[in-house]
C-alpha cells in the first residue's frame, strides 16, 4: 500500500528560481495496484517518484509504505522497502560487477557482504533461474560484466535486482524511454509479468499514452502537481488515447501542453 496524502514541495523558495513542483498531491494505491502515470512536461511526475523514495524531505503532506509512515524516514532506510528503476540504463547496476555480482549485491540489500557472498552455489543457480524467466540468454553470461550489456539487458538486470527482494514498492520511472522499440516491448513485457506474478505495488511514469493505457490496472494523470485524473479497473480498460486526450484537456481546464512524445506513443 502506497498513501501520498497533501504532498506539497516547492524547490528553491523565496528566489527567482522558485518551482513549485508538487502543490497538494494526493493518492492511494492498495496492495497490488500497478498505476501508470503521466502528464505534460514539468507535470511532477518524477519529483512525486523521487518524494516517496525519499530523495528530498517534502514540504508538508504524509508518505506511508505499507504500515510504515516514511515521510522523515531517509531515503537510505526507506530503500529496504523500494525497488526502484529510472530511465538511464547506466544507473542500477554496477558496470564493474558481474551479473552475478549485482544480483547477489541486490538479495542483500541493506545487509553487509559476507566473506563467501561470491561462492554460493544455491544463490547463483536461483540467479540463472531468474535470468532465464528474462528470456534474454543472460543466464550464459552469469559472470559478465554488466558494463558489457546493451542498455536492454542492463534494464531488464536492473528490473530483477529492483525485485529480487520483493519490495513493498516499486517505482519506474520511464525505465524505457532510452530503449529502442522492440526493447523497450520486451522490457515492457518482463515489467508487466514481474508486477503481476509477485502483486507487486507499482508506480510507472511513461510518456507513452498507449503503454498508460496498455498497462496496470490505474492510470493517473498529473499536471501542474496534482493527480488531476485518477481511473482504474474497467473504466481504465474502456479508455482509448482519444479519451485519455479529452480528459487531459478537460482536467487541466485546456491549459496543459500535451507533449509530442506522449501523442506519439
Ligand atoms: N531537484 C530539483 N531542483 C529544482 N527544480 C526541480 C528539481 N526537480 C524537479 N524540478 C522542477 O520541478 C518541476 C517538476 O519536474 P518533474 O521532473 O517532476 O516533472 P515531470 O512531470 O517528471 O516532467 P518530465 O515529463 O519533463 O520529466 C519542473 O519545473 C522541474 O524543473
Amino acid at each position: 500500500m502506497l498513501l501520498v496524502e497533501n504532498v506539497y514541495k516547492t524547490f528553491f523558495p523565496g528566489s527567482p528560481n522558485e518551482k513549485k513542483a508538487l502543490q497538494g498531491v494526493s493518492l492511494r494505491l492498495e496492495d497490488g495496484d500497478f498505476a501508470t502515470v503521466i502528464g505534460s512536461n514539468g507535470a511532477g511526475k518524477s519529483t512525486l517518484l523521487n518524494a516517496v523514495a525519499g530523495v528530498f524531505p517534502v514540504d508538508r503532506g504524509r508518505i506511508v509504505i505499507g504500515d510504515t509512515d516514511v515521510t522523515r524516514m531517509p531515503e537510505h532506510l526507506r530503500a529496504r522497502f523500494i525497488g526502484r528503476v529510472f530511465q538511464d540504463p547506466m544507473m542500477g547496476t554496477a558496470a564493474g560487477m558481474q551479473i552475478a555480482e549485482n544480483l547477489a549485491m541486490a538479495m542483500r540489500r541493506g545487509k553487509r557482504l559476507g566473506l563467501r557472498w561470491s561462492e554460493n552455489a544455491a544463490e547463483y543457480r536461483k540467479f540463472r533461474e531468474l535470468l532465464v524467466q528474462l528470456d534474454l540468454g543472460l543466464e550464459e553470461r552469469l559472470y559478465s560484466k554488466v558494463g558489457l550489456l546493451s542498455g536492454g539487458q542492463r534494464q531488464a538486470v536492473t528490473l530483477l535486482m529492483a525485485t529480487i527482494r520483493r519490495p513493498e514498492l516499486l517505482l519506474l520511472d520511464e525505465h524505457t524511454a532510452a530503449l529502442d522499440p522492440k526493447t523497450a516491448e520486451k522490457v515492457l513485457a518482463i515489467t508487466d509479468r514481474f508486477v503481476r506474478e509477485g502483486h507487486l505495488t507499482t508506480l510507472m511514469i511513461t510518456h507513452n499514452m498507449r503503454d498508460a493505457l496498455r498497462f496496470g490496472n490505474r492510470l493517473i494523470m498529473m499536471h501542474n502537481g496534482r493527480a488531476i485524473v485518477d481511473v482504474r479497473g474497467e473504466e481504465k480498460k474502456k479508455l482509448q488515447v482519444a479519451d485519455l486526450l479529452a480528459l487531459f484537456e478537460k482536467a487541466s481546464g485546456g491549459e496543459a501542453d500535451i507533449p509530442d512524445n506522449m501523442l506519439l506513443g
